[in-house]
């Protein structure tokens, strides 16, 4: 059984934030064992509803573990928009505060506690159908250029990623980025994600 993302149900008009790539483990379509998570934002936060299935068990009919570290980790990377800054996972802190049983729907939610210089503190709620928090993650979150991206992962995939945040400026963000030092700070026009 897959896990089918429902609609939006909650909240008051929410802006459907992209996809990090089609086969994003956490947010594409197109991964099979993926999550399939749909991010929006709502204000300074962000959240997506998760239903773990067949793919992500630990303990019989329970989610494993690491499954809700990935939910969390992909949900925490969509603050970045909040931030207007391109950013990597530096650590991840997860409090399992409760079991979570498999083809429920839990809402993440996510917020930027605080930001210094490179650094982002990101945390996260995790709430069963009745509103219970089952799961809370903290997290830092280093501020990267798209260099970072290109030198260490698939360039093609960084471009079709700038293309859809860039409306089709895919070409002059990665010429800008690739003439930007290594680590822009954040709040610069350098830190953004159009850079
Ligand atoms: C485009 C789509 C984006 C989607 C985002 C999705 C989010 C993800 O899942 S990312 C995947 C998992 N994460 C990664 O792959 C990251 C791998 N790690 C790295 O590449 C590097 O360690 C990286 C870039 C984070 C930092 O490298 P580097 O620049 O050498 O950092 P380093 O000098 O050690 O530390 C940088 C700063 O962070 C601080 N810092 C580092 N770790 C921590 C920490 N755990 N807590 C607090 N501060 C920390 C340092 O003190 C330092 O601060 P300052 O600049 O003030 O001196």
């Amino acid at each position: 059984m897959t896990a089918q993302q429902p609609d939006y149900p909650r909240g008051s008009a929410p802006a459907r934030l992209p996809l990090h790539s089609p086969r994003c483990m956490g947010c594409g379509p197109d991964n099979p064992a993926g999550l399939r998570m749909r991010a929006f934002r709502d204000g300074d936060e962000v959240n997506a509803d998760v239903v773990f299935d067949e793919h992500h068990v630990g303990a019989p009919g329970l989610a494993h573990g690491g499954a809700v570290a990935a939910a969390c980790d992909d949900l925490l990377g969509f603050a970045l928009f909040v931030a207007e800054t391109a950013a990597v996972t530096r650590s991840l802190s997860i409090e399992y505060l409760a079991p979570v049983p498999l083809h429920e729907t839990h809402r993440i939610t996510a917020r930027i506690q605080a930001q210094d210089a490179r650094r982002l503190n990101i945390a996260a709620t995790g709430a069963g159908p009745d509103g219970t928090v089952r799961f809370t993650a903290e997290a830092v979150f280093i501020v990267v250029s798209l260099q970072h991206f290109l030198r260490h992962g698939d360039p093609d995939g960084v471009w079709r990623l700038l293309d859809r945040l860039t409306d089709g400026n895919a070409d002059e963000a990665l010429r800008t980025a690739a003439e930007l030092p290594e680590h822009p700070q954040p709040g610069t026009e350098e830190g953004g994600w159009s850079s």
